[in-house]
């Protein structure tokens, strides 16, 4: 087994010639939950779809589990997109059923249970579903899945309080640490602090810090929002 579940080495991005990241290097260790914060337009989702292998360096490499990331790592690599990408045709069970029937590593009793904890009615339409019930959703789906590496973009994102918290909560409830690495990205930093071990700073196509939250707080005595504005002061 490879010592990091991922691995970006010297990854530059350009989309159209313009550059996105800017030579990238770091590595994500096994059974942690890493958080990605930058401002808008830093590069964060662009280096979870790299990681996804939903798109491809322009320069560098990045690999998942040991292996290049590309699109045939999709097996290995639950991805929940910051897009709402669900069928509003399908009713909650089967939008379930027909993730299970995607994905050999999907868990379906585990999406039963997650089912429950967020009070998700089975037989509504997506389409009839409020957009924080449907966040929940699409956080149930990456959370059934079995793969070694979660990753969530913008999980939060235009939810309120109360739905932040039940995904929040659902993420320490259901994800297995002996097994799984969550690799997400997020503005929402002090409300997901307390369930994060490593955070990562990027500012224009760029890694401006990487460090421990238990580090943050107890050597330099900062709440992650201070980190987050000292690295991109840099
Ligand atoms: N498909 C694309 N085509 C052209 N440019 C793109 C594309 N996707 C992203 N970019 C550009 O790449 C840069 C990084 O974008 P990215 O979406 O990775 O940032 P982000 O940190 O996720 O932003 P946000 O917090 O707003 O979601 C931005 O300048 C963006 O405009």
């Amino acid at each position: 087994m490879s010592k990091h579940i991922a691995s970006f080495s010297n990854v530059t991005k350009k989309y159209l010639g313009q550059i996105a990241l800017n030579n990238v290097s770091f590595d994500l260790p096994r059974g942690k939950i890493i958080a990605l914060v930058g401002p808008n337009g830093s590069g964060k989702s662009t280096i979870l779809k790299l990681t996804a292998g939903l798109v491809h360096p322009s320069q560098g490499s990045v690999t998942v589990n040991g292996k290049t990331a590309e699109r045939r790592i999709a097996a290995e690599v639950a991805y929940l997109s910051e897009l709402d990408v669900l069928y509003p045709f399908f009713t909650v069970a089967e939008t379930i059923k027909f993730n299970a029937g995607l994905f050999a590593d999907f868990d379906e009793q585990k999406a039963q249970e997650i089912l429950s904890f967020m009070q998700l009615d089975p037989n509504k339409k997506v389409r009839h579903l409020s957009k924080g019930n449907r966040g929940r959703l699409k956080i149930l789906l990456a959370l059934s899945r079995r793969a070694p590496l979660i990753l969530l973009d913008e999980p939060l994102a235009g939810l309120d309080p109360v739905v932040r918290d039940s995904i929040i909560k659902s993420m320490i409830s259901y994800l297995n640490l002996q097994e799984q690495t969550v690799f997400l990205s997020t503005h929402e930093v002090s409300e997901v602090e307390p369930v994060l071990d490593l955070v990562i700073s990027v500012h224009e196509g760029q890694i401006k810090g990487m460090d421990e939250v238990d580090h943050i707080r107890e050597q330099y005595g900062l709440s992650l929002v201070e980190w987050m504005k000292e690295t991109l002061a840099k």
